[in-house]
């Protein structure tokens, strides 16, 4: 297959600079106020190149921009939004909640009831702390790592993103492997030198690692299905090789399933390895804490450290581990977290599978007619495209070799056919169950639409 052609690449340039009047006006009243004009650094478009306008409304798979543009949306709210924009049974719970009041400082029922649904439906969760942000979920689950093992390091892989605590910002993927500057500024030497970063899927750097500093380590940390440098799978046996070393050497394991939790499959990333287990009739490996966020907050801001009850009960005010939240399991969000969870069943997932099958095979096949090299990770129902690499990466080295010009031009291309693919190579790509058939189908079109005109191209 040919890798995209520099007149590509030219003509990507000059798209990334071209931006319309309205949308440069608000970009510069947005700049004026907000850092970047934006309140998280992927917003900003700075992986594609140009400027949005903000968004005015979202319903279904539908989102509209502030001059009433709509788009096919493969954001999701990256990832919260499993059951479509607005769904009227999250909506009526979201409002039959806050009229029962907005937040009360004190455990309510029905916090306990979506702490049950996440136990039920993930058993490793033992226990569960709501928070409100993935952040939080994963630097307490640091923070609980730490003190159980009386140990200082912490192992993470490079080019995975489990939010903005300083101890993660080390090689992270997201916006950081966007912006090119995996290590952020501010990060204190000390709390970086903590941080093992090594190449994801490497099995002999991990043995290494457990061979030569074993005694230092207090958890190691991954993503369940890695879905921020794009979507990697998981490579087959290397969560149970995590799983033993822990085991042996007396470290946690943690399953960061922020973005894959309820996602990837009824149980997450987890289950789907479970399952594969069961059904090649061994025992599961099963993570010591795991983190969620994003879908069991249906949109509001709900995420959750779980696991081992003995770990879990070290947190105050059982354990001498703080961690604390004024908003923590606030009414309205677990209300969003519960109304989603709910419709989250067998046909849900089925559907999600579905759509999210025809969608990657629908899209790769065009890609490959169009003699366009390109490969697609993916895991369960978490897909993402990599134009100019000819086979699914596993590292962050293999994925830096993505020809990301080139998915802006796809990006633009699409945004032109009304469809809004994630701001930045380096991210998955989702669907909701308002996605249909005829979503895939216009997906499927702008693909034809993209490819045809680039191949068109001296
Ligand atoms: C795997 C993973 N972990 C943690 C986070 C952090 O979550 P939040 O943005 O809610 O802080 C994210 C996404 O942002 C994520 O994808
Ligand atoms: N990749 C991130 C989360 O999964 C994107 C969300 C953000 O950082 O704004």
């Amino acid at each position: 297959m040919r890798p995209v052609s520099s007149t590509l690449r030219t003509k990507m340039q000059r798209l990334g600079l071209r931006t319309l009047r309205g949308e440069q006006a608000w970009a510069e009243r947005a700049a004026d106020i907000l850092p970047g004009g934006v309140n998280s650094p992927v917003r900003a478009w700075n992986g594609v190149g140009g400027h949005p306008l903000p968004i005015a409304s979202a319903a279904g798979a539908v989102i509209t921009d502030g001059a009433g543009r709509d788009y096919l949306d493969l954001v999701d709210s990256w990832g919260a939004g499993i059951v479509g924009h607005a769904h009227p049974a999250v909506v009526s719970a979201v409002r039959a909640a806050a009229s029962n009041g907005l937040s009360f400082g004190a455990t309510t029922e029905a916090e306990v009831e979506l702490a049950e649904e996440i136990r039920d439906r993930y058993e490793p969760a033992q226990k569960v702390r709501l928070v409100s942000t993935g952040t939080e979920a994963t630097m307490t689950a640091l923070r609980i790592a730490r003190a159980a093992t009386g140990r200082d390091v912490i192992v993470k892989f490079a080019g995975l993103y489990h939010g903005h605590s300083d101890a993660l910002l080390v090689a992270a993927g997201s916006g950081l492997a966007t912006s090119g500057v995996p290590d952020s500024a501010g990060v204190t030497k000390a709390v970086a030198a903590d941080t093992m970063v090594l190449p994801y899927g490497d099995v002999d750097a991990l043995t290494d690692a457990f061979a030569e500093h074993g005694s230092r380590i207090a958890a190691v940390i991954t993503e369940a299905v890695p879905a921020n440098m794009g979507v990697i799978a998981p490579p087959a046996g290397f969560h149970r090789l995590i799983s033993d070393l822990c085991r042996n050497e007396g470290a946690v394991f943690i399953v960061d399933e922020v973005l894959s939790g309820f996602r990837a499959g009824p149980a997450g990333g987890w289950g789907l390895e479970r399952d594969a287990d069961i059904a090649a009739g061994r025992e599961p490996w099963a993570p010591d804490l795991v983190t969620f966020g994003k879908v069991i907050g249906g949109g509001l801001p709900v995420a959750a450290v779980a696991g081992r009850a003995d770990l879990m009960d070290l947190l105050a005010p059982l354990g001498a581990v703080y961690q604390a939240g004024t908003l923590s399991g606030n009414p309205v969000a677990v209300a969003a977290g519960l109304a989603t969870m709910r419709l989250l069943d067998d046909d849900a997932y089925a559907h999600l599978t579905r759509v999210s099958t025809m969608m990657r095979r629908g899209v790769s096949a065009e890609l490959a007619s169009h003699g366009i090299t390109h490969a697609v990770g993916h895991a369960g129902t978490l897909f993402s495209v990599f134009l100019g690499l000819e086979e699914a990466p596993v590292t962050f080295d293999d994925v830096s070799r993505q020809d990301a010009l080139a998915y802006s031009d796809m990006f633009h291309s699409l945004r032109g056919s009304g469809i809004a693919l994630p701001p930045s190579a380096y991210e998955a790509w989702f669907v909701s169950l308002a996605h249909t058939d005829e979503h895939v189908g216009k997906v499927v079109d702008a693909i034809i639409a993209w490819g045809g005109r680039e191949a068109k191209q001296p």
